[in-house]
């Protein structure tokens, strides 16, 4: 595996650091219908909502790692435009999420620097809506991108099966939520933050959970850390050669009533040695389709999971995503099917758009 990625080239992940305890599931396993594997997979879903998707010995998990290592270069290309080429593409005025986006941040000499991603949506790149206008090195990797995005969704909807299985909803409950054909906000992100010291402030603002369903994550160098449930701990989660990061998000924590878990995490210098790099990340983000609302389903194991009198908020993916996605709902989701404020400001002035009760984990 360690040829299939660029893994080797960089300094080590060190040692000396606590890392995050992620199981690792195997992509092969589960495609088989292993049924370790799968409740292996279901156990880190409610457990911690993180873990190892190892694509080794799986066809559909080699060709995602192969596609991965090859739009990491294409983001390198992207990020190495200059600032007034790359801001063109940039949010709002582009889009107010999907677009590319910085933040401003010092190297360790004081110099300006940029914290930059750039979110590219699967309905631009499958033609699926009208095209926001992108970059001409974007265009000419269009078969690349097409080709991740399918691949992604189906290790998406592999996992999708397991869930709705071991969840005991009717067959293809979850699946019908994530139709790739359906307009949503799935979306591959790029990701870049050059070399920079320790930011307790950057660090802070950076705690989130994903707000969609399932993410999987490239990581070529450490800097992501998760928070260990029910701690205040912040742990490294090590980079693994062929095994992204899979984490759910806050739509799943909606749809079963807070039997699955969104970790908190978030993205800080990578420790040792590969602190002295520019650090990459790729993200391929899945969603519930646009007009899915965002509350608890019917059926299987979620019915037994109890009702709280709190109002819960209830809209649709595209509505959440739009307000989680532009800091109008600040805090995070977690696993209790209720915001964490803590630490993140004022709520918002104007209350969401409609109430229902509220599920709360047992
Ligand atoms: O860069 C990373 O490792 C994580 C990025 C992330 O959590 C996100 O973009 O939501
Ligand atoms: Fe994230």
């Amino acid at each position: 595996m360690s040829s299939l990625t660029s893994h080797h080239a960089l300094p080590p992940f060190p040692d000396n650091v606590t890392s995050a305890p992620l199981v690792s599931v195997s992509l092969a396993k589960l495609e088989a219908g292993d049924e370790g594997a799968s409740k292996a997979f279901f156990t880190a879903c409610k457990e911690l909502g993180f873990f190892y998707l190892d694509m080794l010995g799986s066809t559909l998990g080699e060709k995602i790692v192969a596609e991965a290592e090859e739009l990491n270069k294409v983001q390198a290309e992207f990020f190495k435009l200059p600032n007034e080429v790359k801001d063109i593409y940039g949010r709002p005025h582009l889009h107010p999420f999907y677009a590319y986006r910085f933040g401003e941040g010092e190297d360790f000499d004081g110099k300006a620097i940029r914290n930059e991603n750039y979110n590219l949506r699967k309905d631009d790149i499958l033609g699926q809506c009208e095209r926001l206008a992108c970059h001409s090195m974007i265009l000419q990797h269009q078969q690349l991108f097409e080709r991740y995005v399918y691949h992604c969704r189906a290790a998406v909807d592999c996992l999708l099966e397991h869930l709705n299985t071991h969840l005991q909803l009717p067959k293809g409950t979850l699946a019908k939520l994530h139709r790739i054909h359906q307009r949503s906000g799935d979306h591959v992100r790029f990701t870049q933050a050059p070399p920079q010291p320790w930011s307790d402030d950057r660090a802070t603002r950076g705690q989130h959970t994903d707000f969609g369903s399932l993410t999987i994550l490239f990581n070529w160098l450490g800097g992501l850390q998760i928070r260990k449930p029910n701690t205040d701990e912040w742990v490294y989660v090590r980079p693994i050669p062929g095994s992204p990061v899979v984490n759910l998000g806050d739509a799943m924590v909606k749809f079963t009533a807070g039997i699955l878990r969104s970790n908190v995490h978030r993205v800080v210098p990578a420790p040792g040695e590969q602190g002295g790099l520019i650090r990459n990340s790729l993200v391929f983000f899945s969603r519930p389709e646009d007009s899915v609302v965002l509350k608890r389903l019917s059926g299987g194991i979620i019915d037994a999971q109890p009702v709280s009198e709190q109002p819960e908020l209830e809209m649709t993916a595209d509505e959440w995503i739009m307000k989680k996605g532009t800091g109008q709902l600040p805090g995070v989701f977690t696993a209790k099917g209720g915001f964490e404020y803590k630490g993140y400001g004022a709520l918002p002035a104007t209350p969401a758009p409609r109430v229902a009760p509220v599920a709360v984990k047992a």
